[in-house]
C-alpha cells in the first residue's frame, strides 16, 4: 500500500511521505520525487507534502481500516514557498534543489557545541539533501581549514551505528566553508551570497540562516542576510535562537524588527526543548492512549510539576545570564512550552497551526504570575569533599552585588474548565545536586480506598504519579500500589516503567537535529509563533518587573544542594510535595 501511495505521490510531485511515528523525512526535497526511508512494516502513512506551486490541499486520497494501510493522505502545498523556476540568462535552469545552511555566529559556543554536531548527525543519518553546503559566518578571521579544525573535535557518530564514521566526518567537513564578515554589513552578506551561489551551481537554491549570535544583533543580521543573501529562486528561512527579548515590550520590538525583513513564515524561533524526544512524545502519550486523556483534568489530577535542574553553574555564560536570570532563561520558554503541550486541548489535527492555536489558547487562559507564588534563589560558594565550588557572583562576568536569580520556583494556574484550581508548579535551578528535566503528574487520592489502612497516615504517598523523565536517561513511569507477593497483604509502591535505554536499541537524536531538519523541511510545528511568544511574555512580564522594582533578594543556597527551602514552603501552600525529592531507583 505504501508503495502505491509513493507512486501516486510521485505522480503529483510530492516531495515527502510521512509514515506514522516513523517520520519519513530523510529524503531529498525534490519537487518531482518522493523518497521514503525507514518505512517500518507497521508504519501508517499519515500525510504527503508537496512543493508544487499553485496547488491546494487535497485530502484524503484513500482510507483503509487496516492499520498498515494508508490513511489521511494530505497534500499540503506551499504556495508561499514553492520554488520559482530558476533562469540563467533568461533560459530555464536546473529543477534540482540545493540547500545552503549558514551558521551565523559560527565561532561561538552554541555553534560548536550543538549546531555543527547536529548538522553532521543529520548528514550521517542521510537526512540532508543530496546537494547541500554549509557555511560558517562570523567576524573572527578563519580559513575553511580552521573552521573544519574547530568543529571536527565535536563531531560524533551515532553510538548504535558507527560505520565509516571517520570517512563520513571527512566528507562532511569538505562541505563546510567559512566566510568572515560583519553582521550588520550587507556587503559581507553579498559576498557570502556570491560564494553560496557558486556552490549552488544553478540549482533551485534554498537558504537557511541560523542566527547563533547574541540577541542585540539578531535584527541587524536578519536585515543584512535577508537584503543581501536571500535566495533568488527558492525559499529563505531564518532560525532565531533565544532569548526572544527580556519582556513583552522588548519581545514585541524584536518581532517588529525581524518582520521588517522577514515574513512570519520565514522566522523559525527555536526552543530546543520542543525538539527533545520526550517532549515531542507528550502529545502521542496523551492523544493516542485511551488510559491517559480521560484522566487529564482537574477531576483526577492533583497537581503537575515541571522540574529543571543543572548540577553546574553559569560557567562561561555569566555575562549573558546576569541580564536574564533563570525565569527568562528556562521558565518563560522551555518549561512554559512543555506546560502548554501538557495542558492544551486536543488540536484539530497535527498541523503546525492547529497545534500552535491550542498552545496559544491555553497560555492565554493562564492567570498572571503573582509574586506571592514565586520563590527565587541564587547559589553561593560551597566546599565539599575538599573541593571548592564557586558562588554565582564569583563568576568574573557577573557583578558582585548581583541579585539575578539562578533558581526559581513558581505556582501557576490555568483558568479554564479543565484545569481550574490545579496547581502547575515549576522549579528551575542551576548548580543544584543533579542534572535533569522531568514532568510529574500527581493524581488524586482513590475515593473510599479499601486499602487505605495499608498506607498509614500519609495518603499522598499512596497516590499514583506519572513521571515523564525528559533527561537524562529518558523514561516514562507510573507509580502504582501493588501487593507484595506472599501470603500476607502488604502493599508497596512500584513503577510501571518504560525505560528508553532498555526498550529502544537506538540512540536518541539531539533536539537540535530534529529542529534543524524541521526548518529545512518547512515544518513549523516545533517552533514558536509570534502570538505564542506574546502570550508567554504576558504571563511573566508583570512578575519580572515587580521583582526588579522591589529589588527582591534571592535566597542563597549552597552550590550542589537541592535549592532554597522556600520552594518547599511554596509547594506546601498548595498541599503539594515536590516529587523529585524522593529516592527513585531506575528499574528496567
Ligand atoms: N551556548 C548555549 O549553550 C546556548 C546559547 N543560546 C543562544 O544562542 C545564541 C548563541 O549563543 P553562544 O554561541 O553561546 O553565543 P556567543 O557569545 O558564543 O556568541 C556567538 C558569536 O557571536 C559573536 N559575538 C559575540 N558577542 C558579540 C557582540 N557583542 N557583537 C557582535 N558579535 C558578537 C562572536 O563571534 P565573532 O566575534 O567571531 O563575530 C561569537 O563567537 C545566543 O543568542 C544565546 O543566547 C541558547 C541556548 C543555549
Ligand atoms: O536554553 C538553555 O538551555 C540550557 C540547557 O539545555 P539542555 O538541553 O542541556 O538541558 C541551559 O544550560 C542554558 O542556560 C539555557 O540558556
Amino acid at each position: 500500500m505504501a508503495a502505491t501511495l509513493v507512486r501516486q505521490a510521485a505522480a503529483v510531485g510530492a516531495r515527502e511521505v510521512r509514515l506514522g511515528s516513523t517520520s519519513v523525512r530523510r529524503g531529498e526535497a525534490l519537487p518531482s520525487a518522493v523518497v521514503v526511508v525507514g518505512a517500518g512494516k507497521r508504519s501508517r502513512v499519515v500525510g504527503v507534502r508537496a512543493a508544487v506551486s499553485g496547488g491546494k490541499s487535497v485530502k484524503p486520497a484513500q482510507e483503509s481500516s487496516n492499520n498498515e494501510a494508508i490513511k489521511n493522505v494530505e497534500l499540503a502545498l506551499r504556495d508561499d514557498e514553492s520554488p520559482k523556476p530558476a533562469t540563467i540568462n533568461g533560459s530555464a535552469a536546473s529543477t534540482e534543489t540545493t540547500v545552503s545552511i549558514t551558521v551565523v555566529g559560527a565561532s561561538g559556543d552554541l555553534a560548536k557545541k550543538k549546531i555543527f554536531p547536529a548538522l553532521f548527525a543529520l548528514y550521517y543519518e542521510g537526512c540532508l539533501p543530496k546537494h547541500f553546503t554549509i557555511y560558517g559566518f562570523a567576524r573572527s578571521k578563519m580559513t575553511n581549514e580552521q573552521l573544519r579544525d574547530l568543529i571536527s573535535g565535536t563531531l560524533t557518530c551515532r553510538i548504535d551505528q558507527r560505520e565509516n564514521c571517520g570517512d563520513k566526518q571527512e566528507e562532511f567537513l569538505k562541505r563546510c566553508f567559512y566566510h568572515s564578515g560583519q553582521y550588520s554589513s550587507e556587503d559581507s552578506f553579498s559576498e557570502l551570497s556570491r560564494k553560496l551561489q557558486e556552490h549552488e551551481g544553478g540549482r533551485i537554491a534554498n537558504r537557511l540562516f541560523y542566527l547563533s549570535i547574541p540577541p542585540d544583533i539578531f535584527v541587524d543580521s536578519a536585515r543584512s542576510s535577508s537584503c543581501a543573501a536571500s535566495s533568488k529562486n527558492g525559499w529563505t528561512r531564518v532560525i532565531v535562537e533565544k532569548p526572544f527579548g527580556r519582556d513583552s515590550e522588548s519581545s514585541a520590538e524584536l518581532t517588529t524588527g525581524l518582520k521588517k525583513y522577514l515574513k512570519e513564515d520565514q522566522i523559525y524561533r527555536i526552543d530546543h526543548y520542543l525538539g527533545k524526544e520526550l517532549v515531542e512524545n507528550l502529545s502521542v502519550l496523551r492523544f493516542s492512549n485511551l488510559v491517559f486523556e480521560p484522566l487529564w483534568s482537574r477531576q483526577y489530577i492533583r497537581n503537575v510539576q515541571f522540574i529543571f535542574s543543572e548540577d553546574f553553574g553559569t560557567e562561561g555564560r555569566g555575562g549573558y545570564f546576569d541580564n536574564y536570570g533563570i525565569i527568562r532563561d528556562i521558565m518563560q520558554n522551555h518549561l512554559l512550552q512543555i506546560l502548554a503541550l501538557f495542558a492544551m486541548e486536543p488540536p484539530v489535527s497535527l498541523d503546525a497551526e492547529d497545534i500552535r492555536n491550542e498552545k496559544v489558547k491555553v497560555l492565554r487562559s493562564m492567570k498572571k504570575l503573582d509574586i506571592e507564588n514565586v520563590v527565587i534563589g541564587q547559589y553561593k560558594g560551597h566546599v565539599r569533599g575538599g573541593v571548592k565550588y564557586p558562588a554565582y557572583i564569583d563568576d568574573k562576568t557577573v557583578p558582585n552585588n548581583s541579585i539575578t536569580p539562578t533558581f526559581a520556583a513558581a505556582a501557576l494556574f490555568i483558568d479554564n474548565a479543565r484545569w481550574d484550581g490545579v496547581p502547575f508548579l515549576m522549579k528551575a535551578g542551576k548548580a543544584l545536586h543533579k542534572r535533569g528535566a522531568e514532568i510529574r503528574v500527581q493524581f488524586r487520592h482513590v475515593p473510599g480506598n479499601l486499602y487505605k489502612r495499608s498506607f498509614g497516615t500519609d495518603l499522598d504517598q499512596a497516590t499514583n504519579e506519572l513521571v515523564i523523565r525528559v533527561q537524562p536517561d529518558e523514561a516514562i513511569y507510573l507509580k502504582i500500589n501493588n501487593k507484595v507477593p506472599g501470603l500476607g497483604m502488604r502493599l508497596d509502591r512500584s513503577n510501571l516503567n518504560l525505560h528508553y535505554a532498555a526498550r529502544y536499541n537506538r540512540e536518541i537524536p539531539d533536539a537540535y537535529e530534529r529542529l534543524i531538519l524541521d526548518a529545512i523541511e518547512g515544518e513549523r510545528r516545533l517552533f514558536i509563533r509570534s502570538d505564542e511568544l506574546d502570550a508567554a511574555w504576558a504571563l511573566f512580564t508583570p512578575l519580572l518587573k515587580e521583582l526588579e522594582k522591589r529589588k527582591v533578594t534571592p535566597e542563597l543556597y549552597p552550590y550542589g544542594s537541592r535549592g532554597p527551602v522556600g520552594a518547599h514552603y511554596l509547594a506546601a501552600k498548595y498541599n503539594v510535595r515536590w516529587g523529585d525529592n524522593s529516592f527513585e531507583p531506575v528499574e528496567n
